[in-house]
């Protein structure tokens, strides 16, 4: 699948986007190793830290559904210039991108970058960083 077909995807997912406190709509779309696309937006909550943000719930989404093999993930939300992932989001991305999953950020404008975990947050907590 293209790069710009993943963020259509994403664009797609941003519209079921529950965004009641800031108004800032996200929409996310994850292609597991199978070529299955998994959606996800950001749902906000009145306690505003119980926020989960789109690319998380994408995760989340294709986790839950067996799947845990990952080429790409697209982000997409009204930026100038592509969306950068929280770090919340950025140590969950850790978890479950291998080296090479191509990490799209993209605007609504037609901007955006491809990138990977170790450039979003080198040096990340995994693992086999636990001696037990
Ligand atoms: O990469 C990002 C950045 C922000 N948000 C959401 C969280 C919150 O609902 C809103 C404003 O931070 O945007 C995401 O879903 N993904
Ligand atoms: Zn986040």
């Amino acid at each position: 699948m293209e790069v710009k077909q993943l963020i259509n995807e994403a664009i797609t997912a941003r519209k079921q986007a529950y965004a009641a406190y800031s108004g800032f709509q996200v929409g996310a779309a994850i292609l597991t190793s199978s070529q299955k696309v998994f959606h996800g937006c950001n749902i906000e909550n009145a306690s505003y830290g119980l926020t989960n943000c789109a690319e998380r719930t994408a995760i989340f989404k294709a986790i839950s559904e067996g799947h845990k093999e990952f080429e790409a993930i697209a982000i997409v939300g009204d930026t100038d210039g592509p969306i950068s992932p929280c770090g919340a989001c950025r140590q969950v991305l850790a978890e479950f991108c291998k080296p090479e999953t191509q990490i799209i950020l993209a605007d609504l404008k037609g901007q955006s970058v491809v990138t990977t975990i170790n450039e979003l947050l080198p040096g990340y907590f995994t693992a086999s960083d636990m001696n037990k």
